[in-house]
């Protein structure tokens, strides 16, 4: 459960009272996430999500994700909208963070994903990377290839407590990534966390996108390899081809790649695959005391980190070239 930060009922209930949001009737920390203290919010308007923003988020920063979730609902993309105060501020502070209270969208996530919602999936991620045009706001990807060599080094001495090898490969693979990472691919808004967890479907279609708080302006290819990542392996991390084919094929049909993200892609699948496995380490060795958090297992991301130094080119995912 995500709750790093306990919030007191008579605070709440003050909070709550800036809205035009009627009574609280309920607010429970919610069993899912790792990033951020996210409650279910239930007052007698409705249901609504309540969020205090965490470590990796700087405040700065949240007039971007905020505006970026309205500016892609106003394009047809179905996610949270961030509801105003009576003052009209979006942002506020609560237990000492800054909260966001924000709609809830109905679906669930689909733990075990089979190819049809990676079909779906990469129908909506060309979707949002075509949305994203006309978005004035910029930011910065904070966790680009430039961050992970800091953010690994400090804590390298423990990588044999996790996995044998681990440093070894992290430190090769940081040298390659560093030298070879592609600067001048087709860009603009991406999500860069589309994880599972953050696809809501209802039956065999997409209801919703959540959690934008690692949006960023950089290349769409690097958002695709993220998603190869998280959907395309089974339980076992074994890549599994006819994931990667359908979202794949699916992203081409509204979005085709280039010859240059084609070329670049089996290199953004290992940069993909590091990012995530350097965040879980960092996150495995340090759960903050008290904190309601199961952390995410580091060596997923160092199998398919494996696998993907064995792929040289797209047929190495399944298609065919
Ligand atoms: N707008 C929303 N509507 C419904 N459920 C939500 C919404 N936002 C978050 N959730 C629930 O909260 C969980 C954690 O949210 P998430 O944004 O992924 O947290 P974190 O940023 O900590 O990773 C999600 O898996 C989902 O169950
Ligand atoms: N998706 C990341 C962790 C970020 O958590 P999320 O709950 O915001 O998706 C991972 O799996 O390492």
């Amino acid at each position: 459960m995500a709750v790093y930060t306990q919030v007191d009922d008579a605070e709440l209930i003050a909070f709550l009272a800036t809205y035009d949001l009627g009574d609280l009737l309920s607010c429970k920390g919610i069993a899912e996430g790792v990033e951020n203290s996210n409650y279910f919010l239930h007052t007698s308007a409705g249901s609504f999500i309540l969020t205090l923003y965490e470590k990796r988020v700087a405040e700065s920063d949240l007039p971007f994700f905020l505006g970026l979730m309205e500016h892609l609902a106003a394009q047809g993309v179905t996610c949270p909208q961030p509801v105003r105060n009576r003052q009209g501020a979006a942002l506020g502070r609560l237990a000492g963070r800054p909260a966001v209270i924000v709609t809830f969208l109905d679906g669930y996530s689909v733990h075990h994903p089979e190819p049809l919602h990676c079909a779906a999936l990469g129908e909506a991620l060309a979707r949002l990377h075509l949305a994203g045009a006309g978005f004035p706001l910029h930011r910065a990807n904070a966790l680009s290839v430039g961050a992970w060599r800091p953010l690994f080094a400090p804590a390298a001495d423990r990588a044999g407590e996790v996995a044998a090898g681990l440093r070894e490969i992290v430190e090769a693979q940081l040298d390659e990534l560093e030298a070879d990472w592609p600067r001048d691919l087709p860009g603009g808004v991406i999500h860069a966390d589309l994880f599972p967890d953050n696809v809501f479907f209802l039956g065999e279609r997409i209801s919703g996108l959540i959690d934008f708080y690692f949006a960023c302006v950089d290349a769409f290819a690097y958002d695709l390899a993220i998603c190869l990542n998280a959907w395309c392996f089974d339980e076992q991390h074994n890549y599994a081809p006819q994931k990667g084919v359908a979202l794949l094929d699916a992203y081409q049909r509204l979005r085709p790649l280039t010859r240059a993200e084609v070329d670049a892609f089996p290199l953004l699948a290992r940069g993909a695959a590091t990012r995530f496995l350097l965040t879980r380490y960092v996150d495995w060795l340090n759960v903050p005391e008290g904190a309601l958090v199961r952390p995410k297992d580091p060596r997923e991301y160092l199998a398919r980190l494996r696998f993907h130094r064995t792929v040289s080119d797209l047929a190495g995912y399944g298609l065919a070239l």
